[in-house]
C-alpha cells in the first residue's frame, strides 16, 4: 500500500501581500512532497499564476465588508456562510493534514471550516499589527506565525516569529552583492506594493528630477506607477531626459532590486522582507491608512537597524525626498552601509522554518 500524500490547504487572498507569502510557502511543501491547494477568490487569482504549477486552485466567493455597496455588504455574511459549508464538505472528504491562513477574507472559510473540524490550522501574520481575519482567529489556531515583530497578540495566543516567507525568485538573490552609488549608471527602483502607489508617482519623478547634476546624469529609474498615472510619469521622466522604465506591474522585481544602488516604497511587508533578503538600501514611505497603521509598524525594525530612511506621509515633500534619495546616492560608504544593515533584518529560513512548523503540526495531528 502506498502512503497518502500529505495535504496542505493554504488560505489567503485578496491582494499580493497576502498572496507572495502564500507562494513561498506552496513552494517549499510542493519540494517536500505534500499536496498543496490554494483557497483563494477572483482578486487572489490574479496571482496565482506566479504559484508552481501543480498547486490545486480552489476559488471561493469573494465576500468582504470592507467594500463594495450596501447589497455586497448584506450579503457578505450568506457568501461567507455558503464558503464555509462547501470548505466543510470537502474538508471532511479530503482530511487535509494542515490549514494555513494567510489573512484576508477568503481566509474565512477554510479556517473556519478547519476549526469546525478539528483540523491542525495556523495563520501567518506578515504585518506589525494583526489583520482582522487573523485577530480574530489568532485565539482559534494551533499557532499564529508572525512575519514582523514585536507584534501586539490576542492575550493566550501561541505565536512564533518566523519572519514573511519571500518567492524563491527573491530568495535566489539573498545577500547578492551591492555596487554602492558612483560615477556610472545607477538604478533606482520605485514600488508602490502589489497596486502601485499615487504619492510615489506624485512625488518621485519630480524629486528624482531635482537631484544634483553629478547624481542625476548617472540615474535611471524603474518605476512601478498604477495604471492610470503611467503616462504621465513616463512623460515627466522623458521630459526631464531620465532615463525611466514605468510599468503597472515588474514581473522581475527581484532583478531589478539587485541592480538598485537604492529602493523607494512603500512598507508593506514582502517589500519590506524582499529589501531585506536581497540587501539595499531604501526609502520606505508607510501607507498613512493602512489598517492599525502597520506599515509604520513594518518599518520600524529595518530603520532601526539603520537599512531603511522612513518619511512619513505627513512629511512627505518633493524637497525632503530629493534630500533622502540625494543623500543615500551621494555617499557610497553609508549607502553601503545601510545595504548591510537591510541584509542583517533578512530572515531567509522563513520560508523553512514556516514548512517545519507546518510539518510538526501534521505529526501532532496524527497523534491525537
Ligand atoms: C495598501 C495595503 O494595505 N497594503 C498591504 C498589502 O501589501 P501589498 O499587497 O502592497 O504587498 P507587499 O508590499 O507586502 O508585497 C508586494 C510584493 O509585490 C512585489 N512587487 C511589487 C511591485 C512590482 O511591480 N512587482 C512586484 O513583484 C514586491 O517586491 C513584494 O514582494 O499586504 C501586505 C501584507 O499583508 C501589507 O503589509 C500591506 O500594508
Amino acid at each position: 500500500m502506498t502512503a497518502r500524500q500529505p495535504l496542505l490547504i493554504i488560505a489567503a487572498g485578496g491582494t499580493g501581500g497576502h498572496m507572495f507569502p502564500a507562494q513561498a510557502l506552496a513552494e517549499v511543501m510542493l519540494r517536500r512532497g505534500w499536496r498543496v491547494r490554494l483557497s483563494t477568490d477572483a482578486r487572489g487569482a490574479r496571482y496565482v499564476g506566479g504559484f508552481p504549477h501543480s498547486v490545486e486552485i480552489e476559488q471561493v466567493a469573494s465576500a468582504t465588508f470592507a467594500r463594495g455597496g450596501l447589497l455586497n455588504k448584506l450579503l457578505a455574511p450568506f457568501h461567507i456562510a455558503g464558503g464555509v459549508l462547501g470548505a466543510s464538505l470537502r474538508m471532511m472528504q479530503d482530511k487535509p493534514d494542515v490549514v494555513v491562513g494567510f489573512g484576508g477574507y477568503p481566509s474565512i472559510p477554510a479556517l473556519t471550516a478547519a476549526w469546525l473540524l478539528r483540523r491542525p490550522r495556523m495563520v501567518h501574520e506578515q504585518n506589525g499589527v494583526l489583520g482582522r481575519v487573523n485577530r480574530f482567529f489568532a485565539r482559534r489556531v494551533d499557532v499564529v506565525a508572525c512575519g514582523t515583530w514585536p507584534t501586539t497578540l490576542p492575550e493566550g495566543t501561541q505565536a512564533v516569529h518566523v519572519g514573511n516567507p519571500v518567492r524563491a525568485a527573491v530568495l535566489e538573490r539573498a545577500g547578492a552583492g551591492y555596487i554602492a552609488p558612483g560615477d556610472y549608471p545607477m538604478s533606482v527602483l520605485v514600488i508602490g506594493g502589489s497596486q502601485g502607489a499615487r504619492i510615489l508617482s506624485d512625488m518621485v519623478p519630480a524629486a528624482v528630477a531635482a537631484l544634483p547634476e553629478a547624481i542625476l546624469r548617472n540615474v535611471r529609474v524603474s518605476h512601478q506607477a498604477r495604471e492610470e498615472d503611467i503616462n504621465r510619469v513616463a512623460r515627466f521622466y522623458a521630459g526631464a531626459g531620465i532615463d525611466a522604465d514605468v510599468q503597472p506591474f515588474f514581473r522581475d522585481v527581484p532583478r531589478r532590486m539587485t541592480e538598485a544602488q537604492l529602493v523607494i516604497s512603500r512598507a508593506g511587508a514582502s517589500s519590506i522582507a524582499d529589501v531585506s533578503i536581497i540587501g539595499r538600501p531604501a526609502i520606505l514611505i508607510p501607507y498613512a491608512a493602512a489598517a492599525g497603521d502597520h506599515q509604520a509598524a513594518n518599518a520600524r525594525g529595518l530603520a532601526a537597524a539603520g537599512g531603511a530612511i522612513v518619511i512619513p506621509e505627513s512629511r512627505l515633500t518633493e524637497t525632503v525626498l530629493r534630500e533622502q534619495i540625494g543623500a543615500v546616492l551621494g555617499d557610497p560608504t553609508g549607502a553601503s552601509m545601510m545595504a548591510q544593515a537591510a541584509l542583517s533584518c533578512g530572515m531567509p529560513d522563513a520560508p523553512q522554518h514556516l514548512a517545519d512548523m507546518v510539518e510538526d503540526l501534521a505529526n501532532k495531528g496524527q497523534k491525537q
